[in-house]
């Protein structure tokens, strides 16, 4: 069994990785942030607060935030990283050589890298250069408002090598936050990227005035595709039934809180991609590029994936959602399960 963690850092402070930094802090553990911008480290150093990101949220006052890296990295046991999928490869490299030796690499992020088509772990393996079953990934039902709010919540923590999820698990585990091991990382990473698009298209269906039975016939039929999808490239399908399946889907497709599925209420409002991604914020939607990366993994394995494949179409080839809605019940008819 491995030594408790007690000093983690958090690289990264949106919302989930401030929420995820409130869930440790909470947990007993002394917690360092690091911030991009100045500002957003300094109000959490100095006022225990993210108001950009977490406006109204005390978070504890032993949690401690820098703008510079190797000062957030100095003496970590664990590095959690958590910015988006998309920009993970840049930061990470910029990171590398600040990394201490023995820490465990959590990732947070949820998404499929485009071009690369790689899972974020297998992105983290290549970059630093250690096994990809070595980093821990963190999924689930997990909306960082709810979390943040001290709403319970269960989590998973997927990694090959038990001994480090269990070494995470007992860092995080607190009054509010449940976390599960398991040891299918292909499948809960490939939960956690897929749902998103998924909760894109619930939340176009919605903007389109449509109702509970066409969500949860989304939700349902995108757990197919995604389960497919895991199936081809070796996952468990009973992982798709648990928290990093049923679960973050349940929790993204229907949560207004969701922005995947805010955003996706936007498009199928008749918003632009453009519209919709300036009232995002600057938060990401990580559908909006997962699902076109999803797409060409699922095509490069021969995986049949409908809803995706529109969500794609709708957000990069301009593609009407009422005509991609159509064309998805407009496809030859088949058995449930074929
Ligand atoms: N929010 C949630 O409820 C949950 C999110 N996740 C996943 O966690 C990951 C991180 O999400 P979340 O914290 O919510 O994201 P946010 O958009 O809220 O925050 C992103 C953070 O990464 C920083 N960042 C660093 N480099 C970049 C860059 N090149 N481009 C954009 N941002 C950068 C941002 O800095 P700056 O402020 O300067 O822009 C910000 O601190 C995503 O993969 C998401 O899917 C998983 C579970 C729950
Ligand atoms: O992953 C999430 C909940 O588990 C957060 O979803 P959004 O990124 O859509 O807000």
């Amino acid at each position: 069994m491995r030594p408790d963690v007690q000093r983690v850092t958090v690289l990264g402070a949106g919302s989930w990785g401030t929420a995820f930094a409130k869930v440790l802090g909470d947990a007993g553990r002394d917690v360092t942030m690091w911030a991009r911008r100045e500002e957003v480290a300094t109000d959490i150093r100095e006022r225990h607060t993210n108001s950009a990101y977490l406006p109204g949220v005390t978070l504890p006052a032993t949690i401690t935030a820098t703008s510079d890296p190797a000062e957030a990295l100095r003496a970590a046991e664990a590095v959690v990283l958590a910015v988006p999928s998309q920009s993970l490869r840049a930061n990470l490299t910029a990171w590398r050589d600040l990394l201490p030796r023995d820490a465990i690499l959590v990732s947070l992020a949820k998404g499929v890298e485009l071009g690369t088509l790689k899972r974020m772990s297998e992105v983290i393996a290549e970059i630093v250069g250690i096994d990809a079953g070595d980093v821990v990934v963190v999924t689930g039902p997990n909306l960082a408002k709810e979390i943040a709010a001290g709403q319970p919540s269960a989590s998973v923590l997927a990694c090959a090598d038990h001994d480090r999820a269990v070494a995470i698990q007992r860092a995080c585990a607190n009054s509010y936050f449940r976390p599960y091991t398991n040891t299918d990382v292909v499948g809960c990473e490939l939960g956690g990227a897929c749902k998103n698009v998924i909760a894109l298209s619930t939340g176009m269906a919605a903007g389109l005035g449509l109702g509970t039975n066409t969500m949860a016939t989304l939700i349902t039929r995108g757990l197919a595709e995604m389960a497919r999808l895991g199936a081809k490239l070796g996952a468990d399908p009973l992982t798709f039934a648990g928290l990093a399946g049923v679960g973050d889907l349940v929790a993204t497709c229907s949560s207004p809180l969701s922005r995947n599925r805010t955003f996706g209420e936007r498009l199928g409002r008749g918003e632009t991609l453009e519209q919709a991604q300036a009232a995002a914020g600057g938060q990401v939607a990580e559908g909006v590029m997962s699902c076109s990366s999803i797409r060409a993994l699922a095509q490069s394995v021969g995986v049949d994936m409908p809803i995706t494949d529109a969500m794609h179409r709708v957000c990069h080839e301009g593609v009407d959602p009422r005509q991609a809605g159509a064309e998805l019940l407009g496809r030859s008819q088949k058995h449930e399960w074929s």
